[in-house]
């Protein structure tokens, strides 16, 4: 049968990159996803955006909902301080196998803890599983209609501290406009737009960083 997109994904991995070497593992992907097959990685215009808020947040503790094949993740995890600690929801059991590889090719799985399931079932049970209180960075890249009932019930299970930071991906294409309208209007964000393209395309995107206000 017909290999998957996230198989290919990572028999570019596997071929092109070096163990051991995040970056090598970005680059291929990249590479891969601009010549050969496009795939919804946030990608490298704005995954530079990503390392940026990920290096001034220097956070102990990092949430991403939407693993996919762990391009992000490897993104954030290279940038991680020695003992933070990065918990990835993913609820594609095929997919989420696809990303431990990815990862695992990195050298990163000491700093990423994959989790199979969904946000909505997890979020909840997150503290006292996994002994977290609040979160410093959360990264929302999962399906769009789930980031503003996520970011209520993250908000609800007092996983946000002042000045936890939520970065989405994706709030112009394919968009997410009830989340933008919450974050811009709530007085407990404080919220900013970082424009870019889609990545590996021409098309407007952006990241919408938002600071929890407490
Ligand atoms: O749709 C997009 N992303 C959705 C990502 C979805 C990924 O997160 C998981 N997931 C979903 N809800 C979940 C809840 N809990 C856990 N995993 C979950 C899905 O199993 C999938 O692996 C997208 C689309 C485009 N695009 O151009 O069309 C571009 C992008 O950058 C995108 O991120
Ligand atoms: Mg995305």
């Amino acid at each position: 049968t017909r290999s998957t997109r996230p198989q290919r994904l990572l028999g570019a991995v596997q071929k092109n990159a070096t163990r051991g070497d995040p970056g090598s593992v970005i680059q291929a992907i990249d590479h891969y996803c601009r010549n050969k097959e496009w795939a919804m990685n946030v990608g490298d215009e704005k995954g530079c955006i990503l390392d940026s808020v990920v290096s001034e947040v220097n956070p102990a503790t990092v949430l991403e909902l939407g693993t996919y094949c762990g391009y992000s993740t490897v993104r954030i995890a290279r940038l991680l301080p020695p003992h933070a600690k990065l918990i990835t929801l993913e609820f594609n059991p095929a997919v989420a196998a696809i990303a431990r590889q990815v990862i695992a090719w990195a050298g990163l799985e000491d700093k990423v803890q994959l989790v199979e399931g969904a946000s909505g079932d997890f979020i909840p049970r997150i503290k006292e599983q996994f002994g977290v209180k609040t979160f410093d960075l959360v990264f929302l890249d999962h399906w769009k209609e789930y980031y503003l009932p996520d970011t209520k019930l993250m908000e609800e299970c007092g996983l946000l501290r002042k000045g936890s930071v939520l970065l989405a991906d994706n709030v112009v294409c394919p968009g997410a406009p009830d989340y933008l309208e919450y974050v811009r209007s709530s007085p407990r964000y404080e919220s900013r737009y970082f424009k870019s393209h889609l990545e590996y395309t021409k098309v407007e995107d952006g990241l919408e960083k938002s600071v929890f206000l407490g």
